[in-house]
């Protein structure tokens, strides 16, 4: 089993304005592992990576680095790093390379130079001299993750880190995480809306839902053996060039308002074999073997 660097225990967020956007969230990252997180806009991804990150409090839930609740701010910054969504916001533009990869050289005092951190990510040494608006986007991500290896993290949490990328360079962007992963066994939370990406890249998958976790499992077969009547629904929306092309694609409905989720499963409204009692009480986490498990109360049998 690879080690837990990371761990979530019922992590709940509930914002001031009213929106519950993360309820309950348990999950685990792993020393040399993928984990993938999937769901449509608003289901509570990002503030997961947030919370997991520090960047926001939690409204109650804890989590542990290395089965330790975590200290001081910057002692755990340098063991968790995050990758954003967009690596244009994310690098100043008034600095060079050579100063972005420097800086946090200097403040988590490494002895490594911003040669070797570009060489990690795959870029030429002279890229120290350019600014970010001279680089392309997926340059300047590779830019953002060598910043991030900066620190020396055992964790990093990716934010839909390919989803601003053209479609042509996103694979190599993600091979290189997927190999940063095996070289410095590195835990990886990958954060998408791209469930078909998740199988690819991803060991592991968990689904989100109306800022719930809905089915979680290995990655293969939470993605060609969906449990979760949502999960079965996103993979019947997304593109799949093995389908054929007469298939219409199945529509995703509204997501659920968190500011007054439904009572029960928060998926109850759209879900097509909802029964009475799913709009009143909330599933359980029914387990399905080989640490495959789906809150549905389809599954309530195997529970019992
Ligand atoms: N700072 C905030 N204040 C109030 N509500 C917020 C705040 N940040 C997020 N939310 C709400 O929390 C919910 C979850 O948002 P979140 O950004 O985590 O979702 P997401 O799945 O990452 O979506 P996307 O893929 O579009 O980024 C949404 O309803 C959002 O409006």
């Amino acid at each position: 089993m690879n080690e837990v660097v990371l761990e979530a225990r019922g992590l709940t967020k509930h914002y001031r304005r009213g929106a519950r956007a993360v309820e309950d969230v348990s999950l685990v990252l792993r020393r040399g592992r993928v984990t993938a997180l999937v769901g449509e806009s608003g289901s509570g991804k990002s503030t997961v990576a947030k919370l997991l990150a520090r960047l926001v409090p939690a409204t109650s839930g804890e989590i542990l680095l290395r089965g330790e609740k975590p200290g001081r701010f910057r002692e755990y910054c340098r063991s968790v790093q995050m990758i954003f969504q967009d690596p244009f916001a994310s690098l100043n533009p008034v600095h060079r390379i050579r100063y972005t990869l420097t800086r946090p050289l200097k403040i988590h005092r490494r002895s490594e130079t911003p040669e070797q951190l570009l060489e990690a990510v795959q870029l030429p040494a002279d890229f120290l001299d350019r600014y970010p608006h001279e680089l392309s986007g997926g340059q300047r991500q590779r830019v953002a993750i060598a910043r991030a290896l900066a620190a020396q993290p055992s964790v990093l949490l990716a934010d839909e880190p390919v989803s601003m990328l053209d479609v042509s360079i996103r694979l190599g962007v993600l091979n290189l995480l997927r190999d940063l992963k095996e070289r410095l066994h590195l835990a990886v939370l990958y954060i998408t809306h791209d469930i078909a990406s998740a199988r690819y890249f991803a060991d592991e998958t968990f689904v989100m839902y109306g800022g719930q976790v809905v089915e979680g499992g290995d990655s293969e077969t939470v993605t060609q053996h969906p449990a979760h009547p949502y999960t079965q629904l996103l993979i019947a929306s997304a593109p799949d060039p093995d389908r054929p092309a007469t298939s219409t694609p199945t529509p995703l409905g509204e997501p659920p308002s968190l500011g007054s989720p439904p009572d029960g499963c928060r998926f109850s409204p759209r879900c097509p074999q909802a029964t009475p009692r799913c709009w009143t009480d909330a599933p359980p986490r029914c387990s399905l073997g080989d640490g495959h498990w789906a809150a549905c109360w389809l599954y309530e049998e195997v529970v019992a």
